[in-house]
């Protein structure tokens, strides 16, 4: 390096220094260490482990890796000092991983930072019903399965997916079940039948005899994506036998991460919690990061790999108690819930609203910025209606419209009319008014309380018609997702300390159902934490002015996936979606009238 690049550099880790400082608080500097600091790539920048590790254990062997969540700099550790100094002198300034292919500096930290990578992502603690069974098979009988179907390993290579074949019942991937009055010709090959025998001498699973066989062949870079195997399609519990080549699999569930190691050969089972809450998936890559035994990191690269995944179909529906994967139990509450709609929102949502408006009233008076954004870009004139609106959060902020505000709730429309807004009692399903006479329409946190599919797309539709062509209405329902972008919501964060009105304190337990209506029960939501369901009793508990509780309600709540308002809204004919958004916890659209397209 000559003299004006070498200050040049000096003067380029000196400015990193400060950036990696301010955002980790560790100071490092050009004094060696074990510890490396990659100051300009990290999780921002789209850097993994496995690049670290495949450019970093060149010089030697790392004890550890921190890539910090939202930062754009992470760091490396080596077991030896010199290790550190041979990996500094030949990548410092060389390397280009990072952005656009720049290259990183690097420099040295005393110590690491303290919230590692992905805490959440462990390996010494296995999901409850998780079973390994190394050694299941030995090579000549992996050989004997691997030779029983055979891929053609030139065309293999070339698709993009993983291939698939099915023995005793095909798993439809387009509706994620069986067709189980339709079994196939071919069942499973009788060279299989020694490891029944085999699971039963050697462990718990004295009965089990699959009658369904996925076999999956995964080139190399390939993978599966996050799914629970349908429950209603199969029994419990479901086993896959590795063959060929190991593979790191992760199970998930909430924000837990639990990455497995599956050898050849080895045979996983998957029972209870496992098989039913948690769900699994392959990343597709060419290698995968393991911890050793001895606590270093190293990179375990694949090779093709083929499972041979046993299930045995089940007769009938699935009655397990982790609901919110099960298709049985979301498809019978879904059907309750279409007949008992009115009913639900009648009790759980209007006569609700109506018990705590005054206490509501007292907890909602900060408008949302961008709802108020859309409100204030209408035209002096503009006819605007709030459908829902509460206690007025949202009326009289633009000065130059005239806006009518609407609720199911007297007690929260008295409020309004005490501020001197002009509103009406109505039902959002059926609008008091004829078509094409609003120029804006907001529905802020309200149809999310409609109990199914049919009624919440036609209190849309309602908000259509009345809309005037090219007329604007934004839309706000609640999320499923409470941790959008890795950043939990206020909703989330508010704990007993900070929180300014103590309405939504816990008081269910996880797993617990309230009796809604004919027999009928829903999940009961903790409050503060992330959904589990999508159809949920939300708990208030309603105070008096000398803030002691007096009662609790539960309202009803439909939260929304990802994307869900917006095909909801794909449905209509004449609106064009113009924007979509996420914004403190809810999904919202902002929707323009158009005619109907080509009639
Ligand atoms: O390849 C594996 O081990 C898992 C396959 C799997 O999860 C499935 O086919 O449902
Ligand atoms: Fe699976
Ligand atoms: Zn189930």
């Amino acid at each position: 390096m000559n003299q004006k690049c070498a200050k040049k550099m000096e003067r380029k880790l000196n400015k990193l220094k400060h950036v990696v400082f301010k955002e980790t608080g560790i100071v490092c500097s050009l004094n060696p260490t074990n510890n490396i600091v990659i100051c300009n790539a990290g999780l921002v920048n789209g850097l993994s482990e496995e690049t670290i590790l495949e450019h970093f254990s060149v010089y030697g062997t790392l004890n550890n890796i921190v890539l910090v969540p939202g930062k754009s700099c992470s760091f490396v550790s080596y077991v030896e000092l010199d290790m550190a100094c041979k990996a500094y002198e030949a990548l410092n300034g060389q390397l280009p991983i990072a952005q656009d292919n720049k290259p990183v500096y690097l420099l040295y930290a005393e110590r690491l930072p303290q919230h590692s990578i992905d805490s959440r992502k462990v390996w010494d603690e296995l999901p409850g019903g998780l079973v390994i069974l190394d050694d299941f098979i030995t090579e000549n009988e992996e050989k004997l399965l691997l030779s029983l179907c055979c891929f053609d390993d030139s065309l293999v290579s070339q698709m993009k997916n993983r291939q698939v074949r099915h023995f005793g019942y095909e798993f439809r991937y387009d509706n994620n079940n069986v067709d189980k009055d339709k079994p196939l010709d071919e069942k499973i090959p009788k060279e299989c039948d020694f490891l029944w025998k085999r699971l039963h001498e050697n462990t718990d699973w004295k009965q089990f005899v699959p009658d369904q066989l996925t076999v999956n062949h995964y080139s190399l870079g390939q993978g599966i994506p996050h799914h629970v195997d349908t429950h209603s399609a199969f029994e419990d519990p479901i086993m896959s036998l590795s063959l060929n080549s190991a593979v790191v699999i992760a199970f998930k569930r909430d924000d837990r991460d639990i990455c497995v190691k599956l050898p050849p050969r080895s045979l996983c089972i998957m029972s209870g919690e496992t098989r039913y809450d948690w769900t699994h998936g392959i990343i597709p890559r060419k290698s995968d990061v393991v911890l050793s035994n001895t606590g270093s990191y190293t990179l375990l690269p694949r090779g093709i790999r083929v499972s041979f995944t046993f299930r045995k179909i089940r007769q009938g529906e699935c009655n397990c108690q982790y609901t919110r994967n099960c298709d049985s139990y979301i498809r019978k509450n879904n059907s309750e819930l279409q007949i008992a709609a009115s009913e639900i929102e009648r009790l759980h949502v209007i006569d609700v609203y109506e018990n705590i408006a005054l206490h509501f009233n007292e907890t909602r008076n900060k408008p949302w910025p961008n709802v108020l954004e859309f409100v204030n870009s209408f035209d002096v004139g503009s006819v605007m209606l709030d459908v829902g609106c509460g206690n007025g959060k949202y009326l009289g902020k633009n000065k130059h419209v005239f806006d009518v505000g609407c609720d199911t709730s007297c007690a929260l429309l008295d409020v309004c009319k005490k501020n001197g807004f002009e509103t009406f009692l109505t039902n959002c399903l059926q609008l008091p008014f004829k078509d094409a006479v609003a120029d804006g329409v907001i529905s802020i946190a309200v149809i999310h309380h409609l109990a199914s599919e049919e009624r919440r797309l036609q209190a849309i539709e309602e908000m259509i018609r009345i809309l005037k062509v090219d007329g604007r209405a934004l839309i706000y329902v609640w999320a499923k997702d409470q941790h959008k972008n890795n950043e939990k919501t206020s909703y989330i964060k508010q704990d007993r300390k900070n929180r300014k009105s103590d309405t939504d304190v816990v008081v269910a337990d996880e797993n617990s159902e309230a009796p809604v209506s004919k027999g009928m029960t829903l999940p009961v939501h903790v409050n503060r934490t992330q959904f589990k369901h999508k159809d949920v009793l939300v708990p208030w508990r309603l105070k008096n002015q000398q803030n002691t509780v007096e009662d609790t309600f539960l309202r009803f709540y439909h939260v929304f996936e990802e994307n869900e308002l917006s095909d909801l809204c794909s449905k209509l004919e004449n609106v064009e979606i113009e924007r979509c958004y996420y914004d403190q916890g809810n999904w919202c659209v902002v929707l323009r009238k158009t005619l109907i397209k080509n009639s």
